[in-house]
């Protein structure tokens, strides 16, 4: 039957078996013109450029050391240029002796070399972009390394982005990650490019996730409008394809969340997600180093997967059923990677398979793999090795190019954990043929399988399957191919080579081993026959659609085979483009917007700096002056204090005899009663002094404590810490300790003071003796005297001898009752000389004076340290301000350094990777079929 192709454009597509001739050269190509795929699929004629033919000439066996030379990582093929002489199309076959055990279609001939030669130039190219892949993925894993080992002495900010200004219209690819890679491509060597009005940055979330995440498209996440607030330029508002923060914390959106984070725990999270990413590309440059393709054969349950990967192998190898059968990854190999003996290999759960350890396996024969498969706990997966007897330029397997690895996966929905695993194992396969029912078209977990598989690999091969139900062809292609828009639109652009429309079942396969899948012979499959082999189908209505349905499935496995083996430069190394397209451009945002972070910082603690060195400097002058001047104020107030207490002790102690201190003479009999009372009178008159002395001294402290104080608050201002001064507490010692410390007895001497009498005669002068001869009522004893001699010279010295005796008595009675009539004059005069003497040997006015400055000093230095620890302080603090200045300064000028360096480098390998043009055709075969 004919089949009408649905055309993206409206008009169909149509097939490459549309025409009833099959040859190459009817077919339709669609609409895209220079798409690779969209080359005539020449169905009907050999592949010849697949074919590995036998040629012998010089060059071909220059080709074939070349390519074993250039096989690895590190080859001889540096820089991005592979020397244009080295494929020169005039250049003949290569001798390959890979396969010269296979058989081959069409013998040695010219075409053969020509084949060849074209294998090895192009193996040679895949070489060349695989190394230069490899060398990226060395530098971007040691990039990111650096990064992460950054990111712990420096967190690294993380930008936020205004997602509503992503306008789908100004993003014509589909992919962010794309849009991103090429979009700024030319800004980015030439390192940041912020203007000032910018807002400042801040460190945030760049989308929201939910556990599909990884699975989102990116025409989804383009078309959210999730209002964000603007943190950043919109040369960056874009999304971060792989160094996103899935945080999934209750209802708080993710971009509030990242802001009430610390930096710390973002600058966390980001490490995990480098730490993935490392992860994620040293599997991918296994996954390059490994020379053979992992074809990954997913899609929902009872699609027919193992039925199609049958119809490829053209052998009943696995089982089918119309019930879910398939329960673990069966992996096809040709057996010639096994000693070329056909078994399988049942890999023990949680062991790491090795062929060469049987310890990680079981061998079992093929026809017990349906047995194995088939609700299976034991295995997680198995290795089937068989031999296929096709031709190299027909089997899918044995190739003659590359190893193949057909996996036929677990039906998607069979449950939870097989899907998950399919999920995961899709990120290390190079080519994923999502096989459909035609039927029951995508499923919701078939869908979001595609989108994540979309998200890393450009392509996927669609198996629309069980075409033969369905009845309305043209609509149901229609369908898929819509569908096939919406999930994959790179696929969708080339859906003439990548979406095809079978019935696998109808493919006719080898008998089944014995007892092996379907051995019962009750599938769907035709097994052991081929077309129209069906003796009961005489109808050649039937035969016709049977030839239809092979020519369909035959234009498939060309599709296939060109997609495996010719393309795995693009199926196999374009994940490893694309991710790391996608890393680099992560790395890029990242490291421009902490550049720009790192260059703020710097400015600001510059800034800071200039402000807090003088400041410093000052501070320090300050503490030196203040405490120079608070200890001038604290000498100048203890020496007046210690001067004006001594002077005023001084003066009570020489003064205390002046008069009697209101003490009243009571008399002779009384007078040493008198004397007792003057004495104490006097000690408390000098004790008197010392107390006012205490009181000048308090006052000074007072003004003295008001003076540092206002030092205090003038320099500290609010720092300074005030203290509550309480005067009155000053000099509340025991007052009357002086009365006891001076112990002055009382002597008759004290009481006939000749020196005071004496004193008291020549202050009274002559004129008073005078009056005295003249018999004044006042007789002082010296006049007495005088008058007795006088009186002797008048009568003669035999009537004075006779006066004499009498005479010298009431001349002593006289002079006694002057002596004893003076005591109230004498008395103070002698006990303050006494006490003045005992108080010069107690030291008594120095000590006083001492204490009582020594006291003002202990309390002025209270509040003196006090100001003086205060500007310590603020000298420590300033210092240690400035310290952690010069620290953050350092070290945003180390980030400033790290990430401008990090914007060229991931710049710069960006263009390498991108240079790596998968989709372009090695020199001098553009002309090559197949090119
Ligand atoms: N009519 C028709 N039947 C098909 C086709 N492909 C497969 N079948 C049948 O569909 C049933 C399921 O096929 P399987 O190959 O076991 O499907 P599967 O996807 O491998 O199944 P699971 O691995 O269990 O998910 C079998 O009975 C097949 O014979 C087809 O193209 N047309």
């Amino acid at each position: 039957m004919s089949q009408e192709y649905f055309s993206p454009k409206g008009k169909g597509i149509r097939r490459p078996n549309d025409n009833a001739t099959p040859d190459a050269d009817t077919h339709h190509e669609p609409n895209d013109a220079d798409s690779d795929y969209y080359r005539p699929p020449r169905a009907s004629t050999a592949p010849s450029y697949m074919t590995v033919g036998n040629g012998s000439s010089a060059n071909a066996a220059r080709l074939q050391a070349m390519l074993e030379q250039d096989s690895g990582y590190g080859g001889s093929i540096a820089g991005d240029d592979v020397n244009s002489s080295l494929f020169n199309p005039a250049s003949s076959g290569w001798d390959n002796v890979i396969h010269e055990d296979r058989p081959m279609r069409g013998g040695h001939s010219n075409e053969a070399d020509r084949s060849a030669q074209a294998s090895a130039v192009h193996q040679l190219w895949y070489n060349q972009h695989r190394n230069t892949l490899g060398r990226a993925i060395s530098t971007v894993v040691e990039l990111l390394s650096d990064l992460q080992r950054f990111n712990e002495t420096w967190p690294a900010h993380y930008p936020s982005v205004q997602r509503a200004a992503l306008d789908s219209s100004s993003h014509p690819s589909s992919r962010p990650g794309f849009h991103q890679a090429y979009s700024t491509a030319g800004d980015l060597a030439n390192g940041p490019q912020f203007n000032a009005a910018q807002p400042p940055l801040r460190r945030a979330m760049t989308s929201v996730e939910d556990a599909a995440a990884a699975a989102e498209s990116s025409r989804a996440a383009e078309t959210r409008t999730v209002a964000e607030p603007r943190l950043v330029s919109p040369q960056i508002a874009q999304e971060f394809s792989v160094l996103k923060l899935d945080l999934k914390l209750g209802s708080l959106h993710q971009t509030e969340l990242v802001h009430s984070l610390e930096k710390s725990s973002v600058a966390a999270l980001l490490d995990g997600k480098i730490q993935s990413s490392i992860r994620h590309l040293q599997a991918l440059r296994e996954r390059i180093e490994d020379t053979s393709s992992k074809v990954l054969v997913t899609g929902d349950l009872n699609a027919g997967k193992s039925t199609f990967c049958n119809a490829l192998l053209r052998r009943k190898v696995l089982p089918e059923d119309q019930q879910p059968c398939t329960s673990i990854f069966c992996e096809v190999l040709d057996a010639r990677e096994n000693c070329g003996i056909e078994e399988v290999h049942a890999v023990h759960r949680d062991a790491i398979y090795n062929r060469h350890d049987e310890a990680t396996y079981d061998v079992y024969p093929l026809k017990d793999l349906e047995r194995i498969v088939i609700d299976n706990t034991v295995y997680m997966q198995c290795k089937v090795y068989v031999k296929d007897a096709r031709s190299i330029d027909e089997s899918l397997l044995n190739n003659g190019v590359v190893d193949i690895a057909l996996i036929d996966a677990p039906g998607l929905n069979m449950d939870t954990t097989k899907t998950t695993a399919i999920f995961a194992r899709q990120e290390e396969i190079d080519v994923v043929v999502f096989v459909v029912s035609a039927m029951n078209h995508f499923t919701q977990t078939g869908t979001e399988f595609i989108r994540a598989a979309a998200a890393e690999k450009a392509y996927l091969f669609v198996v629309v399957n069980h075409f033969d139900n369905i009845r309305d062809k043209d609509r149901c292609q229609k369908q898929i191919l819509t569908q096939i828009r919406g999930l994959s639109p790179a696929t969708y652009k080339e859906a003439g080579e990548l979406v095809h429309f079978v019935s696998s079942s109808a493919i006719p396969v080898a008998p089944n081993p014995p007892g092996g899948p379907g051995g019962g012979g009750g599938s769907g499959s035709s097994s052991g026959g081929g077309f129209g082999d069906d003796p009961g189908d005489n109808d050649p209505k039937g035969k016709g659609k049977d030839k239809e349905m092979a020519r369909d499935f035959s234009a498939l496995e060309q599709s296939l085979r060109r997609f495996v083996l010719e393309k795995r430069a693009r199926s196999k190394l374009a994940p490893a483009k694309t991710y790391l397209t996608n890393i680099l451009n992560d790395v890029n945002v990242l490291a421009t917007v902490n550049t720009e972070v790192a260059q703020a910082e710097y400015d600001r603690v510059n800034s800071e700096l200039q402000a807090l060195e003088p400041q410093l400097e000052a501070g320090k002058r300050a503490r030196a002056e203040i405490s120079e001047q608070v200890d001038r104020t604290i000498e100048d107030t203890c020496q007046e204090v210690y001067d004006y207490s001594r002077t005023t002790i001084n003066s009570a102690i020489n003064h205390a005899g002046d008069d009697n201190l209101g003490i009243e003479y009571p008399g002779l009999f009384s007078a040493f009663q008198y004397a007792d009372d003057l004495k104490a009178a006097m000690l408390s008159h000098i004790a008197a002094s010392v107390v006012h002395c205490e009181e000048n001294a308090r006052k000074k402290t007072v003004a003295g404590v008001e003076s540092i104080k206002k030092l205090g608050i003038k320099h500290l201002g609010d720092e300074y810490q005030n203290l509550n001064f309480k005067s009155e507490v000053m000099f509340q010692g025991r007052k009357d300790a002086l009365a006891r410390q001076v112990d002055i007895s009382t002597e008759f001497a004290d009481f006939v003071d000749f020196s005071t009498l004496m004193q008291r005669e020549e202050k009274a002068g002559m004129a008073l003796t005078v009056a005295g001869v003249v018999g004044t009522t006042v007789i002082s004893g010296y006049s007495q005297v005088n008058l007795a001699f006088r009186a002797a010279q008048i009568l003669g010295s035999e009537n004075l001898r006779k006066l004499i005796i009498p005479g010298v008595i009431a001349g002593a009675a006289a002079l006694a009752f002057y002596v004893l009539s003076q005591i109230p004059h004498s008395l103070p005069a002698r006990l303050s000389q006494k006490i003045a003497t005992q108080l010069e040997a107690m030291d008594y006015v120095h000590q006083n004076s001492s204490r009582i400055s020594g006291k003002v000093r202990k309390v002025l230095l209270i509040p003196a340290n006090n100001l003086r620890v205060g500007l310590q302080k603020s000298v420590e603090q300033l210092g240690a301000r400035r310290d952690e200045t010069v620290k953050v300064r350092k070290e945003s000028s180390d980030a400033l350094r790290y990430f401008g360096n990090l914007v060229q480098r991931s710049a710069h390998q960006r263009q390498v990777v991108e240079g790596v043009d998968l989709d372009g055709h090695p020199p001098g075969m553009a002309g090559h079929p197949g090119y």
